[in-house]
């Protein structure tokens, strides 16, 4: 009957006679005992599972113990093995009475004859007679090697002040060693009793289940790490700042296009063409094609403008009647604002060149999307709210702050009577979510803003102030010629996303967040890739 069986040995471990067996047998004759000792060749975390499994069942108790022991590097060993560098010089010269210096490194290895031979003159074991080498000492205690003989049984030194000058000298060096001290626990037995791990119906019908010794169930043993998928930690908290903008009933922009003209991403924002910003060393220009055709409607940003705003509360009235929208003024009234001025403004005065305006650029700003957002809302001029989160690119020299592509954050607010008082405003509460409550601005300059600020953030945990951001009121020169009314006044700001991350994340390097040289490891091990329960 399964109840009344005898006990047996448990199964054979790694092939091997149990270990579980083993540690109550040595706790018979020697209690308490150290592994270390008890058990020199067994790898440790071979005996932490066997310890765990016994104390599982209250069978043994243990404490953990960290040790230094020291260990022969392969050098010290050698020493350890056939003697000291001096040694062999003076057994070689002491064997042939007398050794000419040439000689020496044929009868010995090099190394030995360089460092060997000073050190048998100081220890007085040889002396130069002539070229030659003679023996003076009959018979020598070498010293080295029976220090490293000790450290070899004992993995220990035994004077510590000499310690440095071994390690120094690299002929041993220093390991941590961690050690179990083992005694018996209220269960201890000689074996581990047979454990029933399933209630059958037999067992229920034969009453055996009385004293049945059941199996405890291991409520601490962790679950096997899934390989599964996980959220990138910039993904994790772009979802963060999307739920902030939706909350505030913000339209997200459709930014697929990475590849744009020259005219979204400069012109129509009223960067001069000569303006740095431009230059090759700041943005990556595309060669093939190298242009695109005059700005005009984006159908597929159009279809998803729509849909969006078809769902906002703010857009209630949705159709945006963007085929009002006349592309060819807009871009002569582009033209116009730089070359010769007008609305009102005396513009830059300088030969427009429409090749810069059809030049295909890699977006070095999501704000070239937010143009034409804009733009778009002149076909129905309202208050609106839009947003962004995505890629953009620079022709910057990477290094640990700085990658070529980055993610901006950017929000475009339109209403009437807007102030800059109000965008300080919206800022404090936009940072405030974000656990930033201490800002700053510093006046700054964006040819599409005016006036424009930097934001700056107290961060508590490095205990100074950091850039966060930068914002401004848009300008009239780039507002007017969209054909949007001159009383509707529009703010905007823009932040990168890798920025917070590092900060939440505790990333010194943005390149171990973004681009090849991510480590997985690091992204699925880090809490950002749980996800959120809702
Ligand atoms: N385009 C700016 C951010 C910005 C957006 C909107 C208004 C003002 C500033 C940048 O790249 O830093």
């Amino acid at each position: 009957m399964p109840g009344q069986r005898g006990p047996v040995p448990v199964p054979l471990h790694n092939g091997n006679r149990d270990l579980t067996l083993d540690i109550l047998e040595a706790l018979e004759s020697t209690e308490p005992f150290q592994t270390q000792s008890q058990f020199p060749d067994v790898p440790q975390a071979e005996i932490k599972a066997a310890l765990d499994r016994l104390a599982s069942r209250s069978m043994v108790e243990y404490d953990t113990q960290d040790r230094e022991i020291v260990v022969l590097t392969a050098e010290g060993q050698q020493i350890a093995d056939e003697g000291s560098h001096e040694y062999k010089v003076w057994k070689a010269v002491k064997e042939s009475g007398k050794l000419s210096i040439k000689e020496l490194p044929q009868k010995v290895a090099a190394e030995s004859a360089k460092v060997g031979q000073g050190n048998a003159f100081k220890l007085k074991w040889i002396k130069k007679d002539g070229d030659s080498l003679v023996p003076i000492a009959d018979s020598v205690q070498d010293v080295t090697r029976e220090l490293l003989e000790h450290v070899a049984t004992n993995a220990a030194f035994p004077d510590p002040k000499q310690l440095k000058d071994y390690q120094k000298r690299k002929l041993v060096a220093t390991q941590k060693q961690i050690a179990y001290k083992v005694r018996k626990g209220p269960r201890w037995a000689k074996e581990i009793p047979v454990e029933v791990t399933d209630l059958t119906a037999e067992m229920l019908e034969d009453g055996s289940w009385q004293t049945a010794n059941f199996k405890p169930y291991n409520f601490k043993a962790l679950g096997a790490n899934q390989n599964s998928g996980a959220l990138h930690p910039l993904n994790k908290v772009r979802e963060e700042f999307r739920k902030i903008f939706f909350n505030w009933d913000f339209i997200e922009m459709p930014t697929a296009r990475f590849v744009d003209s020259g005219f979204w991403n400069f012109d129509a924002l009223f960067v001069p063409q000569q303006h740095p910003a431009r230059d090759l060393q700041d943005t990556f220009y595309v060669s093939d094609p190298p242009s695109s055709g005059p700005p005009g409607p984006d159908p597929i940003a159009d279809a998803a403008l729509d849909e969006m705003e078809a769902d906002s509360a703010t857009f209630s009235t949705s159709t945006s009647k963007s085929s009002k929208l006349d592309y060819a003024k807009y871009a002569s009234d582009v033209c116009a604002v730089h070359e010769t001025g007008a609305f009102g403004s005396i513009g830059y005065r300088y030969p427009y060149n429409e090749a810069e305006t059809t030049r295909l650029v890699l977006r070095t700003h999501t704000t070239a999307v937010s143009t034409y957002c804009l733009h778009r809302l002149a076909a129905n001029p309202r208050p609106a709210r839009y947003f962004s989160i995505d890629r953009v690119f620079r022709n910057e020299t990477v290094d640990a702050t700085h990658l070529a592509e980055f993610h901006q954050i950017e929000g475009v607010i339109a209403d009437y009577g807007l102030t800059l008082g109000g965008l300080m405003d919206f800022l404090a509460s936009f940072f405030k979510k974000l656990g930033i409550t201490n800002l700053r601005f510093k006046p700054a300059y964006n040819p599409y803003t005016e006036p424009s600020m930097e934001v700056f953030g107290f961060h508590a945990g490095l205990d100074k102030w950091v850039e966060i951001g930068n914002s401004g009121m848009f300008r009239p020169e780039m507002l007017l010629p969209m054909g949007l009314p001159e009383d509707l006044r529009v703010y905007g700001f823009g932040l990168s996303l890798e920025r917070p991350t590092m900060i939440k994340y505790g990333v010194s390097n943005i390149r171990e967040l973004l681009g090849h040289k991510v480590d997985l490891g690091f992204i699925e091990s880090n809490a950002a890739v749980r996800l959120d329960k809702d």
